[in-house]
């Protein structure tokens, strides 16, 4: 016997045979924490009211002489209806292996002919619990996995952004996310391709699973196949116990495929089986394992460009592409700069409890003539540094430091215009002391509200 098992869990024996269950009940009574009878199959909903079961031994004729086990298979029905991870064991008649198997179709997880042996009855309902166990826990797990989802979903707030091009993006979000169908996302880096990709997951009938993610332009060709489809024990040197992939990780939900046009050919390959098939095969493994995944990818390259000259296989890309999302760089969304200037400011005053900042038009002006290679990602950086460094609650251009600014002028100007050389020599005391104007204002020699003036003054 499983001494884990015993003890813990609640049994539930319905026959309208009294002998019968008070015999069983003697013998089982060391077994199970507790063990409750009923003669009555009529009382069973009053009786699952009151108290629950991990496991029931069933009859399934009630009434001598009538072996048809209707009965029997209404109320498996109604317990499972009741609870549906309830493990139900059937008592049928000796040889009726027809009717088990019928009971089991419809939920019964093992059956016992009348006329057992006592170790037989008590390894079956012994194994039921156990299966009730395994059942409650993933039961569990689901249930923490949904909170985790959740969780991190409450966490990834975004701008939609106001601009003509994002407000197609969303158009086709909107379109395609309840589908399933393969979404391909392209758009220079930093320009929330991943983003996008969230939102698609959790705009989908599978936001309750899990989005994984998977940047292949990081993955040697060794670890290629192991972090997408998992690998065996022994598979290779280091492969000590069996590793889940990917592809597996994300049945059910959504699969990120990042940087799909840095995936070599031969590689490519093997990619589009797994697609094609919904199977893999783990390394060191030879059984294929069913997975459900929807795929989303997100490349910087011109995929069509790269099938051209041989290095993108069409057909993984037609698989891809169902459907395909054009992120425009921050250049080309500039209507949207002030809102996600915004976003980014609140978002950073908080995290460094600088308070209630605004941006004065000055910052938002400069902030929208940068050309922002890095895109999104840079444009975030720059925020976050400035709400760092400065300290007003105002941020104006000059508060803004975009790279090239943090470095100090290399020569002093030629000019002998008075004007000229005061902005200048602000400017590179601003710079001088990291953005910090109190610092820059006291190496000027100037107080801080005559250096606000200034700074107003030659809109910096
Ligand atoms: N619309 C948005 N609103 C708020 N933040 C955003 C938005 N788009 C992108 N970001 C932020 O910008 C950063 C870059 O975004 P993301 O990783 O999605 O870009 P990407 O295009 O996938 O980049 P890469 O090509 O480098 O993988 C992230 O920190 C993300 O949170």
């Amino acid at each position: 016997m499983d001494k884990r098992m015993a003890g813990k869990g609640k049994l539930l024996i319905i026959d309208d045979n009294e002998e019968l269950l008070f015999a069983l009940q003697l013998f089982l009574n060391s077994h199970f924490a507790k063990i409750d009878t009923i003669k009555n199959p009529n009382q069973l909903l009053s009786q699952l009211e009151v108290d629950e079961y991990d496991v029931y031994l069933l009859d399934m004729n009630f009434k001598a002489g009538i072996n048809s086990g209707n009965e029997g298979l209404y109320w498996l029905k109604r317990i499972l209806e009741f609870d549906a991870n309830a493990c139900v064991v059937l008592i049928t008649a000796y040889g009726d292996v027809e009717l088990a198997v019928k009971a089991m179709k419809e939920g019964a997880v093992d059956f016992i002919q009348k006329s057992w042996d006592e170790n037989k009855i008590l390894s079956t309902l012994l194994s039921a619990l156990k299966l009730r166990n395994s059942k409650l826990e993933i039961k569990g797990l689901k249930e923490k996995q949904k909170q985790i989802n959740h969780q991190i979903n409450r966490n990834t707030q975004f701008v939609r952004g106001t601009s003509k091009a994002m407000t197609e993006v969303f158009r086709t979000v909107e379109k395609v996310a309840g589908t399933e169908a393969n979404v391909l996302i392209v758009g220079e880096n930093g320009t929330g391709k991943e983003v996008i990709a969230r939102e698609l997951h959790l705009s989908s009938h599978r936001k309750d699973q899990v989005f994984v993610s998977i940047d292949l332009g990081s993955l040697s060709d060794n670890l290629f196949e192991s972090e997408l489809f998992g690998s065996k024990k022994g598979a290779f040197t280091d492969a000590k116990e069996d590793r889940m992939g990917r592809f597996e990780l994300a049945s059910g939900g959504t699969l990120f495929l990042d940087e799909i046009g840095n995936v070599p050919l031969h590689l490519q390959t093997k990619l589009l089986t797994a697609i094609q098939n919904k199977q893999i095969v783990p390394l060191g493994g030879n059984t294929p394992i069913d997975v459900d995944v929807r795929i989303l990818a997100a490349t910087n390259c011109n995929l069509f460009e790269m099938v051209s000259n041989g290095t993108f296989r069409e057909d993984l890309l037609y698989r891809l592409n169902t459907i395909a999302i054009e992120l425009p760089p921050l250049r080309e969304r500039i209507e949207d700069i002030p809102e996600l200037a915004d976003f980014f400011l609140h978002k950073y005053a908080d995290q460094y409890q600088k308070g209630e900042c605004v941006f004065e038009k000055s910052a938002v002006k400069k902030l929208s003539q940068h050309s922002w290679p890095g895109n999104i990602r840079e444009f975030q950086h720059i925020i976050e540094k400035s709400v760092i460094l400065s300290d007003t609650k105002k941020l104006a251009a000059v508060d803004v430091l975009l790279g090239e600014e943090l470095q100090l002028p290399k020569k002093i100007s030629d000019s002998l215009n008075l004007s000229d050389n005061e902005k200048f020599l602000i400017e590179k005391a601003i710079k001088h002391t990291g953005g910090n104007m109190s610092l820059a204002a006291k190496e000027l020699g100037i107080n801080r509200s005559t250096l606000y003036d200034k700074i107003k003054k030659y809109d910096l």
